[in-house]
């Protein structure tokens, strides 16, 4: 059997008037996250884990933020085609853990459909799929409040 390991890491900033999408799920509050695409922090490091997996570069080589095809775009259809990508190449899911790091808000609740959402994705069982929640304890640009932050390793594996 052949393994890869990827890990990937993401950044985005808070904004009003915008939606929250984390994992794939919708998370009320009072702000969204800024960026070309939805956002979605984790699955965007979970992409860049896989791709680095696979040697392939980053998300934004592969979907520039310079594409106006890509403006607003479902980060999980983004996700689906880098993993697309590993399955061409032979690999599927071993498994993959992620944090997310944000002061607020409380991720506990989302978590399960998060995990669910991304096995989906990953076309894998939830116990391949974990995802974890921390705060920065107030320091720094995640515990002022300005912004989440994720990283993601994850295990490809091929017979
Ligand atoms: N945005 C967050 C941050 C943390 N959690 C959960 O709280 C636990 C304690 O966090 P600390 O940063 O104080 O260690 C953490 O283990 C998570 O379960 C959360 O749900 N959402
Ligand atoms: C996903 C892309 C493309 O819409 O845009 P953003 O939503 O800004 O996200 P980022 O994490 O900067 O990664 C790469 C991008 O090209």
């Amino acid at each position: 059997m052949r393994m890869r390991i990827g890990q990937g890491f993401d950044v985005h900033a808070f904004a009003k008037d915008l939606p929250l999408i984390i994992g794939g799920v919708s998370i009320p509050y009072d702000y969204g996250l800024e960026g070309h695409s939805d956002a979605d922090v984790l699955l965007h490091a979970i992409a860049d884990a896989c791709l680095g997996a696979i040697g392939e570069g980053d998300i934004g080589r592969h979907f520039p933020d310079t594409d106006p095809a890509h403006a607003g775009a479902d980060s999980a259809d983004l996700l689906k085609e880098v993993f697309e990508l590993a399955e061409h190449k032979g690999y599927t899911l071993g498994n993959l853990d992620a944090t997310i790091i944000a002061q607020k808000p409380k991720m506990a609740p989302y978590i399960a459909p998060m995990r669910e959402r991304i096995a989906e994705l990953f076309r894998s069982e939830l116990s391949q799929v974990n995802v974890k929640a921390t705060t920065s304890e107030k320091l720094g640009f995640t515990g002022r409040e300005e912004g989440i932050a994720a990283m993601a390793v994850i295990l490809l594996e091929s017979k």
